[in-house]
């Protein structure tokens, strides 16, 4: 993808993903909601709010004018929280330009709608879906930032456009494969920060390997379960943006949505989480709800969902958890 690609949202990822874009020699303008953080990018190098301490590459600019950010641009980079990506684009959608590839990566499912954010996306820019692509797979945001060998993965029903894409972020320490399962993709990172949540709970439970090797394992069933209802190939959750993803976020502090779910398990109410969170985003806390029911319309059992849900916004004691799973009805593993 030869020109100029465009990252809307300066927080962690969307700093890293820029950083990625410049590093593989690619023209990349990063657009901050906040205009002192554009600046601050301008005058230090630096993201000091989301990324400190990491050196942004020269090429890379930022501004906090869209006008001027998605002038021009041959793809567009949505870098904002999932609940807040229809307003944010539905303000931007005049300004997009023509043809360019829309890319989410964002990892949620939108309350009230139930839609993935290229479902969205497609709603908002009224673009065909193969327009657009979502990027998803272990993609700590900071181990990135500085470096640290990883892979992800670019999902499009245009291969071209995701090869172009592919090639525009690939470096020596970023590897990006490329599939066509847009769905699988989505559903892999969103339900992934629900299982994180748990896992973070059970760990703030003083619970160990055995239970979080568990969470994992039947909570990437219980995702297949719901990507199998929604057309998703299977293989997708067998690969970085279902298995490699939920393993990353199960079992790294470094995320937002296993740490939240720690501090609940540590006795923390939900407003000392989110508190502690501080202006970043844990996506699960609201997904788990928006989840449970685009399961629960699909006719899809998903129980862990279900107690992270009750546990985040019914009240229910974060201590019957363990009993609440372990205790259903005995069944088959598959
Ligand atoms: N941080 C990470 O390691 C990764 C994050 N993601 C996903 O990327 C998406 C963005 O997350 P992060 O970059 O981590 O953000 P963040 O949590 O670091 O920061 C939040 C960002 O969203 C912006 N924001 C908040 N409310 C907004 C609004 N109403 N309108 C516009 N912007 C708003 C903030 O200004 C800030 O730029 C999320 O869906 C997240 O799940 C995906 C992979 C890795
Ligand atoms: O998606 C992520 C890593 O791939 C980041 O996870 P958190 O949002 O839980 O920090």
């Amino acid at each position: 993808m030869a020109g100029k690609i465009t990252v809307m949202g300066a927080g962690s990822w969307g700093t890293a993903f820029a950083k990625v874009l410049a590093d593989a020699g690619t023209e990349v303008v990063l657009w901050a909601r906040r205009r002192d953080v554009s600046e601050g990018i301008t005058e230090t190098g630096q993201n000091r709010d989301y990324l400190p301490g990491v050196a942004l590459p020269a090429p890379l600019t930022s501004t906090s004018d869209p006008r001027l950010a998605l002038d021009g641009a041959d793809a567009v980079v949505l870098a904002v929280p999932s609940q807040t990506l229809r307003n944010n684009l539905t303000a931007w959608r005049a300004l997009l330009p023509r043809g360019a590839t829309l890319v989410s990566l964002a990892k949620g499912v939108e309350l009230g709608t139930l839609k993935r954010m290229s479902e969205v996306v497609v709603d908002v820019a009224c673009v065909p879906d193969d327009q657009v692509a979502v990027v998803s797979g272990p993609n700590l945001a900071k181990e990135i930032a500085e470096e640290q060998p990883t892979a992800t993965v670019i999902a499009c029903r245009d291969h071209d456009r995701a090869v172009a894409l592919q090639q525009a972020c690939t470096t020596g320490y970023f590897r990006p494969y490329t599939i066509t399962d847009v769905v699988g993709c989505e559903l892999g990172g969103a339900c992934k920060n629900v299982i994180a949540l748990s896992c973070g709970m059970a760990d703030g439970l003083g619970f160990g390997a055995n239970t979080l090797a568990t969470l994992m394992t039947r909570g990437l069933a219980e995702t297949s379960r719901l990507g199998a209802a929604l057309g998703a190939d299977p293989m997708t959750f067998a690969g970085l943006a279902g298995l490699g993803d939920l393993v990353a976020s199960c079992s790294s502090p470094l995320s937002r949505n296993r740490t939240f779910g720690a501090r609940l398990g540590r006795g923390e109410t939900m407003a000392q989480a989110q508190a502690a969170v501080g202006g970043q985003v844990a996506e699960g806390v609201k997904s788990c709800s928006s989840i449970r029911e685009l399961a629960m319309r699909h006719g899809v059992e998903m129980p862990i969902t279900e107690v992270v849900h009750r546990v985040c916004h019914d009240g229910f004691d974060l201590t019957e958890m363990a009993g609440q799973l372990i205790g259903r009805k005995t069944r088959p593993e598959r």
